[in-house]
């Protein structure tokens, strides 16, 4: 029987810093590592040609038509960026309380999917499935009389915007609503049109959030909302089992992603459901949080790469298979600039 030395685990045998001395240890022993291939870029889209429009609390981040969305498109499929999600600018005269809009197929999201993969045919699209861009109100459903948002009718709207963004041929749809059983109602809607490989990344632990006012200022929805919340579909940021229930449903309902929104404020949550589930974990790095990393760093605070290639390792560490990041295209030219070291 082999005994180990009582020395064995205490200093000075075990020095921690021993591994830590070197690049090559450091290497070595090195557990989680942030790659392209966990990317996925947002990107907002503008009706019209040749329009190009920064957004103010996004510093970095431009909202493009679809001429312009193309150009950057490539720049992402030559970055080896596997998959991009579409957030569409719609027109103030184009939204009602019905959010008809939402299942236009001439809308502007539908066009973007078909445009990209027409020229792109290896880059995955995503899209977003919820009514917000396209409510006069600014809220992800339709309201009854007291202005209570509607679960079922509101589902019934989605499942349209499902296929309608399956028949121009999107990758991925991402419902983004919160309201209950949409998972499965499109799912099913998806199955019964033909639409078999149409993937779900469902929204399933979203946080009612205050991280989300930019991207609201970008698509132009933040007006209309005012100040109503969304904390009766959204989840309260105080809860974990309440999250894991959510996944559950949604895996059962036929997600084939689950994602947890924001990120970095809930890094607790991307473990939990990542090593309970065992299913493709995404992590969401929201606006708020570009927002507080890009405003430090032009102020000098911060380092902006450093900073966000830490924050997106430490989603990754956290259980995140991907990552929803404005910082994509950034982030991949930063790990292209590293390996050539
Ligand atoms: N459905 C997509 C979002 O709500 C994004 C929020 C953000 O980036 O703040
Ligand atoms: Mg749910």
């Amino acid at each position: 029987m082999t005994t180990h030395s009582t020395t064995v685990g205490y200093f000075p045998g075990v020095r921690m810093r021993r591994m830590r001395r070197d690049a090559f240890s450091r290497r070595l022993m090195r557990e989680n590592r942030l790659s392209t291939d966990d990317l996925i870029q947002p990107l907002f889209v503008l009706d019209g040609e040749k329009q190009r429009q920064p957004v103010p609390s996004m510093p970095g981040v431009e909202r493009l038509s679809i001429d312009l969305l193309l150009e950057e498109a490539g720049r992402l499929v030559e970055l080896g960026i596997p998959a991009i999600a579409l957030f569409p600018v719609t027109p103030p005269d184009l939204k009602t309380p019905d959010a008809r809009e939402a299942y236009n197929p001439n809308g502007l999201a539908p066009r973007a999917v078909r445009a990209v993969k027409a020229q792109f045919p290896e880059l995955g699209v995503m899209t977003d499935v919820a009514l917000d861009p396209f409510t006069s109100h600014g809220q992800d459903g339709v309201l009854d009389d007291q202005g209570h948002i509607l679960n079922d009718e509101t589902v019934e709207i989605l499942v349209k915007q499902t296929l309608c963004h399956a028949e121009a041929g999107v990758d991925i749809v991402a419902p983004s609503d919160m309201m209950d059983g949409r998972v499965g109602a499109m799912r099913e809607a998806l199955e019964a049109a033909d639409h078999v490989n149409t993937r779900i990344m469902a929204y399933s632990a979203k946080y009612a959030s205050s991280y989300y006012g930019p991207f609201r200022d970008a698509v132009g929805s933040a007006a209309n909302l005012g100040a109503a919340g969304k904390q009766t579909y959204q989840m309260d940021p105080a809860n974990t089992d309440e999250a894991m229930r959510e996944v559950a449903l949604d895996l059962e309902e036929g997600a084939d992603m689950v994602m947890v929104k924001p990120a970095m404020p809930y890094l607790d949550i991307i473990h939990r459901v990542r090593t309970t589930f065992g299913a493709p974990t995404f992590a969401y790095q929201v606006s708020g949080e570009y927002a507080m990393l890009m405003a430090a760093a032009k102020e000098g605070w911060l380092d902006e790469r450093a900073c966000a290639l830490e924050a997106l390792t430490a989603m990754k560490r956290a259980g995140a298979d991907g990552i929803l990041t404005y910082f994509a295209a950034r982030a991949a030219q930063w790990l292209r600039e590293d390996e050539n070291k």
